[in-house]
């Protein structure tokens, strides 16, 4: 049976950045990714990267077969890169094979030429997430429903596309959609899209989706798919009605859950929790002592920045001052890549409200800032939260062009506890997006 210092289960953000780290301490790795066209994991071959290329390109009139062709060869690019990246290292194997544990020792390694046990001194999974299909009448046999992994495949440009679920991979895919040309319509089962965001700016972006062109039905209930001769019908219940709306194809954006599928976890004592995913305590540690979970896999955040927040927590308490843990963790930001892209920080006015703090809500139209109107889209809303009594950032929303970029600063504020006072008397390079925040914290 083959020994290794370290074993990683995975080939994701968390677990290939560990892998460099760990070699470049003088240890063995052997990491083990099941799939050739995952090397470098979800985020750059399926996901992030390759989402938001697409919408670029869609957004910059390139058509969708070209924008396809684009994608593929950026992925492949990376791949190729990530999967070199860690494999030319001297103490790191990359195994192409899917791993199961047998106990809480050993795990089973299977690839086409067989099966092989393995042990380690420590185990590291990072498997990431899959996504959730509702259990829905039809869902399951259609040859027309399709997870985002597959969309971003297809050949061809679906012209009519309905999209299941109204999170940040539904409205992202409705709004590239809509720019490439097809006509979308988005079934959510909320009253609202963004739940992480204030009403009256979520409104403002349904709105803004809706003038697009983007057919937004919410409170909608799918209740069952059936296929036709060239595409789906999906028959949905809105307001105590049942509506029909015909398809060439259904992307479910459900939400994700952690994937621990054929990973062998009952075989082990290793700790679930209630939506299966991998408990851990504040260090990403299991209850096993010598394995750990990191990324979308241990029911964090799913994003690809906290899969590698997650590697800087494991790796400092290994070779660190053992002082980061997930208490500790900066504030962090989220960007849904819309046209304009709305980010959102810390708290909402609402979650301020409520938090009998003494607070200041700021807000601007992005139809003040001279760089919107350089770039050609003026649309959206910002808003921040400020502490009267510190002139403290507690959390912002920035409903505008750029806003991925801008928003970094105010979150760079908040961890540095800078006041915003500093932020409205900056001097900023013009014309940019961020000089809007001379304007928006004027009136502190
Ligand atoms: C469409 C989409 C768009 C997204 N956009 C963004 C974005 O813009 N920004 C952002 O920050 N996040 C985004 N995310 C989320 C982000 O992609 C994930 O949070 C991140 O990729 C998770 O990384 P990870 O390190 O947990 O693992 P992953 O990168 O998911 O890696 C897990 C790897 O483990 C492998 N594996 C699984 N089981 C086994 C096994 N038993 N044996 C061997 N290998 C196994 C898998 O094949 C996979 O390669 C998006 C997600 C999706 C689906
Ligand atoms: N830009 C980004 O950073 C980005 C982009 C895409 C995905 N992601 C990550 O991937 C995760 C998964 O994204 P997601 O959009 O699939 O999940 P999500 O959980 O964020 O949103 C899913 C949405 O589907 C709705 N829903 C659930 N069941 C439904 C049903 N039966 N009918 C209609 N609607 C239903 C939910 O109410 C929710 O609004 C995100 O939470 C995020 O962490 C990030």
């Amino acid at each position: 049976m083959k020994h290794f210092e370290n074993v990683i289960i995975g080939f994701g953000k968390a677990g290939k950045t560990l892998a460099g780290s760990l070699a470049k301490h003088g240890q063995e790795v052997l990491v083990i990714e099941k799939d050739a066209q995952m090397y470098g994991g979800t985020c750059i071959n399926v996901a992030c990267l390759p989402t938001k290329n697409m919408i670029i390109n869609a957004q910059r009139g390139v058509d969708y077969e070209k924008s396809l062709a684009i994608k593929n060869q950026l992925t492949s690019k990376l791949r190729n890169a990530n999967y070199h990246k860690i494999a030319d290292l001297d103490l790191v194997t990359v195994l192409n094979a899917t791993a199961s544990f047998i106990d809480n020792q050993t795990i089973e390694v299977t690839d086409e030429s067989g099966r092989e046990k393995i042990t380690a001194d420590k185990f590291f999974i990072n498997t990431g997430s899959t996504p959730i299909i509702p259990a829905i009448d039809g869902i399951d046999s259609s040859r027309h429903v399709y997870t985002s992994r597959e969309m971003l495949d297809a050949d061809h440009q679906t012209q009519k596309l309905t999209i299941l679920g109204s999170g940040p991979i539904g409205l992202e895919f409705a709004s590239m959609y809509q720019q490439f040309g097809s006509a979308v319509t988005v079934l959510g089962h909320s009253d609202r899209i963004l739940k992480n965001i204030d009403e009256n700016i979520a409104s403002m972006v349904e709105q803004d989706l809706i003038s697009d062109g983007i057919d937004l039905k919410l409170k909608a209930d799918l209740m069952q798919v059936k296929d036709t001769n060239d595409g789906v019908q999906l028959i949905y219940q809105q307001n105590g009605e049942k509506k029909i709306v015909d398809a060439d194809a259904l992307l479910v954006a459900t939400g994700r859950r952690s994937n621990t599928d054929g990973l062998g976890l009952e075989n082990t004592t290793i700790k679930i929790g209630s939506h299966g995913e991998i408990l851990t305590n504040d260090t990403l540690q299991t209850n096993v002592d010598h394995i750990w979970a990191l990324g979308d896999v241990n029911g964090g955040p799913k994003f690809t920045y906290i899969s590698l927040d997650d590697y800087r927590i494991v790796n400092n308490q290994l070779f660190g001052s053992k002082n980061k843990t997930l208490a500790n963790r900066p504030v962090y930001s989220t960007t849904t890549f819309l046209n304009p892209s709305i980010s959102t920080i810390g708290m909402t006015a609402s979650q301020a409200a409520l938090s009998g703090k003494n607070i200041k809500v700021l807000t601007l139209s992005a139809g003040a800032i001279p760089k919107a109107k350089v770039i050609g889209d003026d649309r959206g809303y910002l808003q921040a939260i400020v502490d009267n009594d510190s002139d403290e950032i507690l959390g912002a929303t920035i409903y505008a062009e750029e806003s991925y970029e801008t928003i970094n600063l105010i979150a760079l504020a908040m961890q540095t506890h800078t006041p915003a006072t500093i932020l409205r008397d900056q001097i900023y390079a013009h014309p940019t997006m961020t000089e809007s925040f001379n304007d928006l914290f004027a009136d502190l």
